[in-house]
């Protein structure tokens, strides 16, 4: 049983990865893929095995050009005690001196110490296409910050709980994870979340800004599927433009160069740019007379 949540009539397995700290899978009637933690024992925690899975089936699932939804989950319950968790942070027991160790030689070179979670954060900022948090349990210091980058979150008004413990384990995430949550939820209870500590259901999550819907448990990833429907039923250049235009306003020069970036293909796509190609492949003069100055 990949999650008691997950309906395997309605996902098919990804085999080309051979993923042990994630499952992997692509709807089989949308256009959807399901990526989920699998460390349900110790509440989905990530050590550096696990990012690595996640960024390598977030770069796969951006070069899907039917997918335009990327639901991010956490399997479930724990084989312990039933706990639910999207995911609890960076694995504390693998914590070294300077980041999270790769356990013997996993690591591809010098077992230093990775924090690299940040750069799965940016992938899911850049990723050109919304991608849902879908929090059945706890959401927690790292695994906080992961659902807050995500475009959207739905979370289980029975288990899903919202907590912030970096500053307790000496850890801060002091980009999306901390100024990001504070442009959704206002700089006063941002701080609240990073300086009290407090726990919140769903339903508060969802009452502050953070969460856009709480919903009945069991209809947690159904309710996921059905939003990535709406999704892909909706002009994918758009919904892309869309993405970039939200995340331009607060990423600086990267955020302009993301959106520009779209914005030249999309005039790659005009015989105005055809013709600046064609002219300086046969080495003439472009001739750009036809083409109207738009107002
Ligand atoms: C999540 C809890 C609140 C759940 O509490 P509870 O339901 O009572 O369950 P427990 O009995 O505590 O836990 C069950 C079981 O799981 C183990 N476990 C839980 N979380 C972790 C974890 N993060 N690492 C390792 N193990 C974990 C727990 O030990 C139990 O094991 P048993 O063997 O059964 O006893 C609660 O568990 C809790 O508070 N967990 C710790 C949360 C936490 O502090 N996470 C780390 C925050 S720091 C972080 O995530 C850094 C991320 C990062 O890489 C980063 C880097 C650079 C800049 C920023 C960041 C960033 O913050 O993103």
């Amino acid at each position: 049983m990949v999650s008691a949540l997950f309906d395997p009539d309605r996902w098919r397995s990804i085999d080309r990865f051979d993923f042990a700290d994630i499952t992997y899978h692509r709807a089989t009637d949308s256009g959807a893929v399901r990526i989920a933690f699998d460390r349900p024992a110790v509440r989905n925690a990530f050590r550096p095995k696990t990012v690595d899975e996640l960024a390598t089936a977030l770069d796969h699932a951006k070069r899907q050009t039917d997918v335009g939804c990327v639901l991010l989950t956490g399997n479930g319950p724990s084989p312990k005690d039933d706990g639910w968790a999207f995911c609890s942070g960076g694995d504390q027991s693998v914590r070294g001196g300077s980041g999270y160790e790769y356990d013997g030689d996993e690591g591809d070179s010098e077992n230093t110490g990775r924090l690299h979670i940040l750069e799965v954060q940016r992938a899911i900022r850049h990723l050109p296409k919304p991608v849902v948090a879908v929090v059945p349990g706890w959401a927690v210091g790292g695994g906080h910050s992961l659902h807050v980058v995500c475009d959207l979150t739905i979370a289980s008004r029975e288990h899903a709980k919202f907590l912030q413990t970096d500053p307790d384990v000496a850890s801060f995430d002091s980009g999306f994870g901390s100024a990001y949550l504070a442009k959704q939820i206002g700089q006063k209870k941002a701080r609240e979340v990073f300086f009290l500590g407090k726990t919140y259901d769903a339903d508060e999550a969802a009452e502050m800004g953070m969460v856009n819907e709480a919903v009945p448990h069991d209809e947690l990833e159904s309710t996921a599927l059905d939003w990535a429907d709406r999704i892909n039923g909706k002009s994918p250049t758009a919904i892309r433009m869309l993405k970039y235009g939200f995340n331009a306003t607060d990423d600086g020069m990267v955020g302009q160069q993301v959106f520009a970036g779209e914005a030249t293909r999309l005039a790659y796509m005009t015989d105005e740019a055809q013709e600046g190609r064609e002219a300086f492949m046969d080495g003439r003069d472009p001739e750009f007379e036809d083409v109207p100055w738009y107002y």
